[in-house]
């Protein structure tokens, strides 16, 4: 199994909270609610840790609450190299409603000092030669720009090392810019860099394409419901989603992620890591919380999951299913 480093800059608290119908402005009251240690980058850990691989969870963890992040390293078994700044990690609110829709309220997270950068260059230093792949995950602090998290990408990738990002807005521009070897963005995140709405297969796959055209050799478009494309220097695969029951999609993305990593650091054929990802981000939207490998039925849902293949026609980009 493979050394993975997963670096989370903005981690947060989950406050995952299952409700009734919201109305707004009226006192409501919740079926339950629980708070996680989150952030994009652990939950990707925290899928891939469950998948049997070594696992550490880097990035800037406010100090203040540091505490339930330090628990759940403990119990996921995820080795700690966070590096700790003063101030509380956000909480993030997460509303479920019983017809499966969920409405995030992320928080801006903490101002970073100045030298925080510096010092997590200094803890990764020595990490780095023992680690196979790095996956860098979520929004960054206020304060740093997002040529930080480009240059951050670059000297990381200078060592030979695959990169995979998940962020989203002007953070995803600058990442995108630099050439990961991987990035992972929802049709919205990928809208943004496009420039124009990708509502169809058929827009989500050229985009996706122009990415690898661009040197991004592998590129993982999710779509909700509606299934996740995999372009790989110029060929496309399209998984659709088993159809489930949805309680939480928070942390669906994560999921898909660290499952495609997964098939990719095993040395599976793509047709067989995007099904294996496509049903355990599935799996995940059951219930809140990332993904479960272990799910009694994860078999039944990568077999309800269809994958094909998308030929390109290299010029024009036009396909044919
Ligand atoms: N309703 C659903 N039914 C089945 N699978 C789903 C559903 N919603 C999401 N998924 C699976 O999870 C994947 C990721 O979901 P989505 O596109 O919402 O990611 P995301 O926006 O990055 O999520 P997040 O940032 O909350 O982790 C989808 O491509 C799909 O495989
Ligand atoms: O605000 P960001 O960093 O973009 O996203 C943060 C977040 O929504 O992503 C995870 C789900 O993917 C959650 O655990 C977390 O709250």
């Amino acid at each position: 199994m493979a050394r993975i480093l997963t670096l989370t800059l903005n981690p947060a608290l989950d406050l995952a909270i299952r409700v009734g119908p919201i109305r707004l402005g009226e006192v409501n009251r919740t079926e339950s609610t629980r708070l996680d240690a989150a952030g994009k980058g652990i939950n990707v850990a925290r899928v891939l840790r469950d998948l049997g691989h070594d696992v550490t969870v880097s990035g800037l963890l406010g100090a203040d609450n540091e505490t339930a992040f330090v628990r759940a390293f403990a119990r996921y078994g995820l080795h700690d190299a966070f590096v700790r700044i003063p101030g509380e990690s956000r909480i993030n609110a997460k509303l479920s409603e019983p017809d499966g829709r969920v409405t995030d309220l992320n928080g801006p997270g903490p101002l970073i000092p100045a030298h925080a950068l510096d010092m997590l260059s200094v803890r990764l230093g020595p990490l780095l030669p023992g680690i196979e792949a790095v996956v860098i995950s979520g929004s960054l602090p206020p304060n740093m720009a997002p040529a930080q998290l480009a240059s951050l990408i670059t000297r990381v990738r200078e060592r030979q090392m695959p990169v995979w990002l998940d962020t989203s807005g002007p953070a995803l521009l600058a990442g995108l810019a630099v050439r990961p070897t991987g990035v992972k963005p929802n049709e919205t995140e990928l809208a943004e860099w496009a420039g124009h709405p990708l509502d169809t297969p058929e827009s989500r796959l050229q985009a996706a394409l122009r990415l690898n055209a661009e040197g991004i050799e592998d590129v993982l478009v999710s779509a909700g419901a509606e299934g996740v494309i995999w372009a790989q220097r110029g060929d496309a695969l399209m998984a659709e989603s088993p159809r489930v029951s949805v309680v939480s999609t928070v942390g669906a993305g994560d999921t898909l992620l660290a499952g495609a990593l997964h098939g990719v650091m095993s040395g599976w054929p793509r047709e067989r890591s995007l099904r294996f990802a496509t049903a355990l981000a599935a799996e995940s939207v059951r219930h809140i919380g990332v993904g479960d490998p272990a799910a009694g039925d994860l078999d039944m849902l990568q077999a309800q999951t269809l994958v094909r293949s998308l030929t390109v026609q290299p010029l024009t980009g036009e396909t044919h299913r």
